[in-house]
């Protein structure tokens, strides 16, 4: 039999005022995958991954995570959500801040100092974590965003835009890192506009105003459109073929 899915959406919408902003999505995203989301500004990626994180709540359809269906605090705490936004205190130095989010996931003593330290080399931010966080760049502050949600050694990591304002170089090795944490068995959400980081997910969900217009590796999209690329694709799914 065939492992349940580690984050099933079934049929969810989410309306804010007048506005459905998510219509009847259902996606299975197995244990151990990196699952990309893609699609334009304002297509619904960021209110998706809110709902599966658990810090919003879907107007209708179920999801659920590890088999509990969210939100749920104790779900929650397996999770590691990387917001588009930082949510940092910027009077704290970097360390503070740490400090502060490891406390929350209930790491202390050694190995709270050993996480910070494992996170911080990651991003390469070793040398500045003394430095306020008011005087990071925003590359820098992604960065740190990312190394906090990182701490408490999530087995689903939820990353929403998690490259933005961060340059090729280190791209790459955010990238090669989180294929690392995967083939330890970490299952990974995460949205993007950047095509060659589709490419890099073992599944993609592409989604235009707040429906699921294709789902499948980005080979077999590529294969079922007759496209080069992952733009291409995108495209013809999204109608420009018609
Ligand atoms: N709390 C809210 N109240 C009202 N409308 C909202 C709210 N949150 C999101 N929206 C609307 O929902 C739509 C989808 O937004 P969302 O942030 O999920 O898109 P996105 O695909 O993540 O875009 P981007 O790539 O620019 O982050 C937008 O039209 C946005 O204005």
């Amino acid at each position: 039999m065939a492992a349940k899915p580690c984050i099933c959406v079934e049929h969810v919408s989410r309306v804010f005022g007048k506005k459905k902003v998510l219509d009847d999505i259902a996606l299975a995203v197995e244990r151990g995958e990196i699952f990309g989301m893609l699609g334009p500004s304002g297509a619904g990626k960021t209110t998706l991954v809110k709902l599966i994180a658990g810090i919003d709540q879907a107007t209708e359809g179920t999801i659920h995570v590890f088999d509990v269906k969210m939100p749920h605090l104790q779900a929650m705490k397996r999770i590691g959500f990387m917001a588009q936004s930082d949510a940092l205190y910027e009077e704290l130095t970097a360390l503070e801040n740490l400090q502060f989010f490891s406390a929350i996931y209930g790491l202390r003593g050694k190995r709270q100092k050993e996480r910070i330290e494992e996170v911080a080399e990651l991003v390469h931010l070793t040398e500045h974590l003394k430095k306020t966080v008011h005087h990071y760049s925003g590359g820098m502050k992604r960065r740190l965003s990312l190394a906090a949600s990182l701490l408490h050694e999530p087995e689903v990591l939820i990353l929403d835009e998690p490259t933005v304002g961060i340059d090729p170089v280190l791209r790459q090795s955010i990238w090669a890192e989180l294929e690392r944490i995967r083939q330890q068995g970490t299952t990974i959400v995460v949205t993007t506009h950047v095509m060659d980081e589709a490419e890099k997910c073992q599944r993609l969900a592409m989604i235009r105003d707040g429906r699921l217009i294709a789902v499948g590796s980005p080979n077999e999209l590529k294969e079922k459109t007759h496209s080069e690329t992952i733009e291409q694709a995108f495209l013809y799914f999204g109608g420009a073929h018609q």
